[in-house]
């Protein structure tokens, strides 16, 4: 009896240094990502500047940040792993939405339409994204080394509100624009008859993606305004499971 109480102590221990070991490398890992996505947006928000004091002008703007852009966003793919193996505390669901639509707007909008790139809306999102996420990658890298200076905590949870609209009005305008030139090339599209015998149209993909802004925006930004009660205002939530 002495003995089994003794091993399920040293299995307690075991587990607890597992743990620990456990927390330490998911504190090193996600401190090293915040660090460098919050330099790789930085660089982005340097090149943007220079871009237009150097030309005067937003156009060429988004090709001679494209790759860059391209590599930090979708980077950011790896935020729904950390939430599905639990190493941070947030939705699956509402990261995947908010990270998957951004990819969707750089990969198959914004990249592969050359004759949109040029449009006011394009430096609008890129403008509002970026300092949307230097903010929040500096947030979470601060709260990570328990040194998180107040301007960025209410930076974190107040520029959003302002930021969350202005980025899809930029997003919504970016896709709106491409409509026309989607529709006269048929690009990315199926029409039948064709050997898979499937038919996809683009166009009307298109526009059910800005559609389903009108039921998701307000979930995600809803859930930031219950974030924001939370951290600044010590409130205590109970968020519904996935
Ligand atoms: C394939 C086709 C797709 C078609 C999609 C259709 C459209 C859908 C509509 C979507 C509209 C999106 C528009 C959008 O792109 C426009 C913009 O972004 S404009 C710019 C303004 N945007 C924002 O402000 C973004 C706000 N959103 C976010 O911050 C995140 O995306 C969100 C997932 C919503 C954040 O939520 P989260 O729950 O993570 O909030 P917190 O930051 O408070 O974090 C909660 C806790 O987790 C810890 N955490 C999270 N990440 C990290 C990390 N990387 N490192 C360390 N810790 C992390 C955080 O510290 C909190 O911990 P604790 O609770 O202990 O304080």
């Amino acid at each position: 009896m002495a003995s089994s109480e003794e091993d399920g102590t040293v299995e307690e221990k075991e587990n607890n240094n597992k743990k620990r070991t456990k927390s330490a490398l998911a504190t090193a890992w996600l401190t090293f990502y915040n660090i460098a996505m919050t330099a790789g947006w930085l660089v982005l928000a340097m090149a943007m500047m220079r871009f237009y004091i150097q030309k005067g002008t937003h156009k060429g703007l988004y090709r001679s940040i494209a790759r860059t852009l391209k590599f930090f966003q979708t980077f950011a793919l790896v935020e729904v792993g950390h939430c599905a193996i639990g190493i941070v505390r947030t939705s699956v669901i509402v990261t995947g939405v908010q990270v998957c639509s951004r990819i969707f707007m750089v990969w198959f909008v914004t990249n592969g339409i050359r004759q949109i790139q040029n449009e006011e809306s394009v430096i609008l999102f890129l403008v509002v994204w970026t300092v949307t996420e230097i903010t929040r990658y500096s947030y979470y890298t601060f709260n990570l080394l328990n040194h998180l200076p107040y301007f960025i905590k209410w930076a974190r949870y107040n520029l959003f509100i302002v930021l969350y609209p202005l980025g899809v009005v930029g997003e919504l305008l970016t896709i709106y624009a491409a409509l026309p030139f989607v529709r006269r090339t048929g690009m990315y599209s199926m029409r039948l008859p064709n050997k898979y015998n499937v038919s996809f149209d683009y166009y009307y993909c298109l526009i059910i993606v800005m559609l389903s802004y009108i039921p998701l925006f307000p979930q995600l930004y809803f859930h930031m305004l219950r974030q924001r009660r939370r951290v600044l205002h010590g409130e205590v939530i109970v968020e519904k499971d996935d």
